[in-house]
């Protein structure tokens, strides 16, 4: 089976004034479809910059992003359009990922006019997205994402990100703000979503119990390499690296 996104020898440095950081060190790995890939790591392991590269929000050092069999490691202007057809985020802060003067019914539909869809035949879309994340037009019409809970406001923003059927969805620490009610919400959501558009996932998290809820692959990442990779029942019970055994220890 061919994977629907690649990542080979994948890597970015910061430099800052007079030192420097490499963030993601000569990473690779597959996403293959329907697959659920967790990215784990203490803070600073270079998570959100390997999230920021695959999603060309950050330019590559070196390596390469193929997604979908075709090369978007230096994707730019129009050709990032397909990358994003196929490839959605949703972040930590929900009200962040929206624009507070825009109403939510304009932002969940944004992407489907953007795609070319008629604002008339995109508006008819919004009760359909908002089912599929448990929420009714009623509780948003007309309303602001400062005026949502931050559980409400994820998923509208999943709403939104799933809003041109996307093939894959990454999740950048998409539970940690929200209160643990909220959190297991999400990710019953995001399974139930998996299943029925067979979503590929990768989620980033400090979380491993919800890794070993939703993924299927696991990733741990430590001083921007990826020190073990495995299936989530092996990482758990069966580490062989003794900086995942200590990650376990100090999440139980
Ligand atoms: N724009 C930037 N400029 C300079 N250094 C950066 C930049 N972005 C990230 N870094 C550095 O790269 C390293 C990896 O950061 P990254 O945000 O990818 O880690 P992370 O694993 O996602 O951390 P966290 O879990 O805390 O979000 C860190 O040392 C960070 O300080």
């Amino acid at each position: 089976m061919e994977p629907i996104l690649s990542v080979e020898g994948l890597t970015k440095r910061f430099n800052q004034d007079k030192s420097s950081v490499l963030a993601v060190d000569n990473i690779s790995f597959q996403l293959f479809s329907g697959d659920c890939l967790g990215i784990v790591g203490e803070s600073s392991c270079g998570k959100s910059t390997t999230v920021n590269l695959i999603t060309r929000l950050k330019d590559v050092d070196s390596g390469k992003i193929i997604l979908n069999g075709i090369d978007i490691t230096s994707a730019k202007g129009k050709s990032l359009h397909s990358v994003y057809q196929k490839m959605q985020m949703v972040f930590q802060f929900p009200q962040d990922s929206f624009n507070p003067h825009q109403k939510l019914n304009d932002a969940i539909i944004e992407p489907l006019i953007n795609n070319g869809m008629s604002k008339r035949e995109a508006k008819k879309q919004l009760p359909y997205l908002l089912d599929l994340v448990g929420l009714d037009l009623s509780l948003i019409n007309n309303k602001y994402s400062y005026e949502l809970s931050g559980g409400q406001c994820q998923r509208v923003a999943i709403a939104r990100a799933i809003a041109i059927k996307p093939k894959i969805l990454i999740c950048d620490e998409a539970t940690s703000a929200l209160d643990v009610i909220s959190q297991k919400q999400i990710v019953d959501l995001l399974k139930k979503l998996q299943k029925q558009f067979n979503l590929s996932i990768i989620l980033i998290t400090h979380d491993l119990s919800l890794v070993r809820q939703i993924c299927n692959r696991v990733i741990v990442m430590y001083r921007g390499k990826i020190v073990e990779e495995n299936s989530t029942n092996e990482i758990l019970q069966n580490p062989q690296q003794e900086y995942t055994k200590l990650l376990i220890q100090s999440t139980v």
